[in-house]
């Protein structure tokens, strides 16, 4: 579903070229979970920018079912945005504080469908349903919700479109430990429901241990480990990787 092909982004900073990204390769496929994993700057969310066509590659691709995403025109580029959503760390900065819930969920399907007002409403409902939220809290305001809450209402405006693809850039580092559990299952079965493909980006290889199939360490820009979930973190071989697992031994996943 998602193949990234040598992807590189540059930017110009002060004393000469930043590479944000450095010929980063990793393939996802369809209903399968995915993580990168890397401390701050390591080039995660320009990786997924460059995935949402946001973001202009300096090189290399990013092909997502099959089509060249750096390539698709205005119109190609919403249906894109049909197929491929992305969820951020921080609910409460990404959610509009004058909207209510039900407007905020039903704003992609204004956008980026054709359904009427009343199957939008019933959309809506369901869509809340499916993240575990009562259907009666699409008439509250962002700041009456819990952070967890809140990042429910973001994934379930993240599912309005229907997407085939889920990225989740650091989407539970802002909720307390229990929340983190909650809302990592929640993804984890809509997942296997939906058959939606997870690109989890996290600093937590504890997360990426319980929930990706395969995990692609980023350092500094580019790729310094990737391999099966499993065999990587028992066995990591780059020095950084290590360095990243003794940090997260001691957590409860
Ligand atoms: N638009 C931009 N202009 C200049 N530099 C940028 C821009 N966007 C990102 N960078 C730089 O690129 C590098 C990678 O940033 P990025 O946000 O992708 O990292 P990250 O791994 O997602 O970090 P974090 O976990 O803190 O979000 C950083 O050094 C950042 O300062």
């Amino acid at each position: 579903m998602l193949r990234v092909e040598e992807l590189s982004k540059s930017f110009a900073a002060p004393g000469g070229e930043l590479k944000a990204l450095d010929r980063v390769s990793l393939e996802l496929e369809v209903g399968q979970c995915v993580g990168v994993v890397g401390e701050s700057g390591a080039g995660k969310s320009t990786l997924a920018r460059c995935i949402l066509g946001v973001e202009r590659p300096s090189g290399g691709r990013v092909l997502f079912e099959g089509h060249e995403v750096a390539a698709l025109d205005r119109r190609e580029r919403r249906c894109l945005w049909q197929r491929a959503q992305i969820i951020w760390q921080e609910p409460g900065l990404v959610l509009n504080p004058h909207q209510k819930v039900g407007r905020i969920v039903a704003e992609p399907l204004s956008n980026l469908t054709s359904l009427s007002r009343r199957e939008r409403r019933v959309r809506v409902g369901e869509l809340l349903e499916q993240v575990e939220l009562e259907p009666a809290l699409a008439t509250r305001f962002p700041h009456q919700l819990s952070g967890g809450q809140a990042q429910r209402v973001c994934i379930a405006r993240a599912l309005a479109p229907g997407p085939r693809l889920l990225i989740c850039d650091e989407p539970v580092s802002a909720l307390d430990l229990p929340l983190q559990l909650k809302v990592m299952e929640l993804l984890d079965s809509l997942r296997r429901e939906l058959g939606l493909g997870l690109l989890l980006i996290t600093h937590d290889l504890g997360i990426a241990r319980r929930y990706c199939a395969r995990v692609s360490i980023m350092l500094k820009g580019q790729v310094v480990e990737q391999g099966p979930a499993a065999e990587l973190l028992n066995h990591p071989r780059h020095a950084y990787a290590r360095q990243l697992l003794a940090a997260t031994l001691r957590l409860p996943w």
